[in-house]
């Protein structure tokens, strides 16, 4: 709700900023919250199951409402007119198959479901199976200040600024997200009204967001980091969205050669930041080797004009950094959240940004380790991260035993990732404490530090490290790569392996301590990964511990 107000109270010059462009339309702020107050007026009218009773004309109250849309501008508003009328946004992925689609839906006890057009029917299967009542989105019309027409309505005779009553905000629940399941059944993360408002005026103030930038957003939206980083701190910041519904390679390539073409000029809507995960950036990468020479110095000149390029989620492996920068020139901010508190550690905007690091607590955050024995916390040990936030959720939906066993006594919430600080104070993540913290013999081992070296290796495009059970050792290392495509077909064509355990080895011994060389090694063709590029290791370790190999 802050949100809305602090959207809605944005000079007269701003409201006329366009806000979002997607399907190569544009919509101002004006009416964003013109189509959130309209949202909010229709779900006042509606017969909502709520609790055991249907209640009518009444304010949400905390009812859950689930945003089903691709990323549009009929989604924001869909969140925004929900936090107006006093409910709880839930968004929910298209992504999903029905049976997570179903638990997310029934776990969070979804009363609403405001949806687009497109998605009517599939919906309106899924709103009989839950009980929930299925409103559509009215679409929003083309704002385009080059075909201006007259604002609607309502927006004149209410006023933006004039919201309704709200009687929800601070701590109330704003928002559910959903965690991916990485390391356990989907958990839905309580995020409030003030919390949100906290982490979007941190990621702004420090990433130096303004009306000027022009995010290019091709992110999922119901993970923090597409919601967040990339559309709600901009919308705060006044910023414009550019919505492109599907990671394309090459459309996120022509976006920017668009934007600056090689004359020297630059287009009015110019993306100026773009943030993505590391395995967008491993695909850029492809798509950039394989141009034509005039093409690839169009690209990489036009990439160096971006304001800021971004990276996280999961870990940035180091040659994938350095080939960027050599690249488009952009050394990549790398930073570090999770669904629980969004945003907590961050390299610099000015100043060094290193690799192999996620930089430092933002500005009121703070950050401890707690040593493997928890006896207290140590700077310069080895041990899990715990944070405390301003914007740390609320609670686990419906979970109180196992919200309260997430936090320290002194209300720290622990993630569950292994980490260690360096001479200089920058946070090296090691990974998952239960996926990617491998114990081998007497040592603890990092699969994400093995990664980043494996990749340095010419024939490994992509690869992912795990521990599986041994009887002597507790677990040993195991690698899966996916070769590089031109070199795999070449060595096809000779009837040879991509890679052998041998060659990995012989190559490894120059670079790892003996006891961090994988001993097993999948060659495939690719890596099983979610909608945010993450591989689920759990699954993976299930998987391959069944398979004799
Ligand atoms: N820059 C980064 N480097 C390394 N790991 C990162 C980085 N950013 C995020 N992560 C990893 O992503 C995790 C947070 O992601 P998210 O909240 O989506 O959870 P998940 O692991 O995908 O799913 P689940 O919570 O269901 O297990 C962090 O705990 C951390 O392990």
């Amino acid at each position: 709700m802050e949100l809305v107000k602090e959207v809605a109270s944005k000079g007269p010059e701003s409201q006329e900023n366009i806000a979002i462009r997607a399907d190569e339309k544009s919509y101002t702020y004006l009416q964003l919250i013109s189509s959130a107050r309209r949202i909010s007026n229709l779900l006042s009218n509606l017969d909502l199951k709520i609790g055991n009773g249907i209640k009518r004309n009444v304010d949400l109250d905390g009812a859950r409402v689930g945003i089903v849309a691709k990323p549009c501008a009929e989604f924001v508003a869909g969140i925004l007119g929900t936090w107006l009328r006093g409910g709880v946004a839930v968004p929910l992925a298209l992504s999903y198959p029905e049976t997570e689609l179903l638990h997310v839906m029934n776990d969070s006890d979804i009363s609403v479901i405001l949806s687009t057009e497109d998605h009517q029917e599939l919906m309106n299967t899924i709103a009989v199976k839950t009980g929930a009542c299925l409103s559509l989105i009215p679409p929003i019309p083309d704002g385009d200040l080059s075909t201006k027409h007259d604002p609607p309505k309502d927006v004149v005779s209410d006023g933006p600024r004039n919201l309704p009553e709200m009687t929800n905000c601070g701590e109330d629940p704003a928002m559910i997200l959903y965690t991916s399941g990485t390391t356990g059944k989907p958990k839905g993360v309580v995020h409030t009204h003030k919390g949100i408002l906290a982490q979007i005026q941190i990621l702004a103030e420090a990433w130096e967001y303004t009306s000027k930038d022009q995010f290019l957003h091709c992110l999922p939206l119901h993970h923090v980091h597409g919601l967040f980083n990339a559309l709600l701190a901009p919308l705060y910041a006044s910023s414009t969205v550019d919505f492109m519904p599907k990671f394309s390679v090459r459309g996120i390539w022509q976006k920017w050669r668009e934007s600056y073409p090689t004359d020297g000029t630059k287009t009015d809507n110019a993306i100026t930041v773009f943030t993505g995960v590391p395995t967008m950036y491993t695909r850029l990468i492809q798509g950039y080797e394989a141009m034509e020479p005039e093409l690839k110095a169009a690209s990489a000149s036009a990439a160096r004009h971006l304001r800021l390029m971004m990276c996280g989620s999961s870990a940035l492996p180091l040659p994938v950094m350095q080939q960027w920068e050599t690249i488009t020139g952009h050394r990549l901010l790398e930073r570090y959240g999770m669904t629980e508190f969004v945003m907590a550690i961050s390299n610099p905007i000015k100043g060094k940004r290193k690799g192999g690091t996620v930089g430092k607590p933002f500005s009121g955050v703070q950050a401890k380790i707690l040593l493997d024995d928890e006896s207290g916390s140590d700077k310069t040990g080895v041990g899990e991260l715990c944070i405390k936030s301003p914007s740390l959720f609320k609670e686990y939906w419906r979970l109180p035993e196992v919200t309260k066993q997430s936090f320290t006594d002194d209300g720290f919430f622990k993630t569950g990732d292994a980490v260690t600080v360096d001479e200089e104070g920058y946070y090296i993540i090691l990974g998952r404490t239960n996926a990617d913290i491998m114990k081998v013999g007497g040592y603890k081992l990092s699969a994400l530090e093995i990664e980043a070296v494996l990749l340095e290796h010419p024939t490994i495009s992509e690869c992912c490290v795990l521990g599986l059970p041994d009887k002597d050792y507790g677990e040993v290392v195991c690698a899966i790569v996916v070769p590089d495509a031109e070199l795999k077909r070449k060595q096809d064509e000779e009837l040879k392996p991509a890679l052998s355990l041998q060659e990995l080895s012989d190559w490894a011994k120059e670079r790892l301590a003996p006891y961090k060389i994988p001993n097993h090694l999948y060659v495939w063709d690719s890596l099983p990964r979610n909608a945010m590029g993450k591989v689920n290791k759990k699954e993976l370790k299930r998987k391959l511990a069944d398979d004799p190999k």
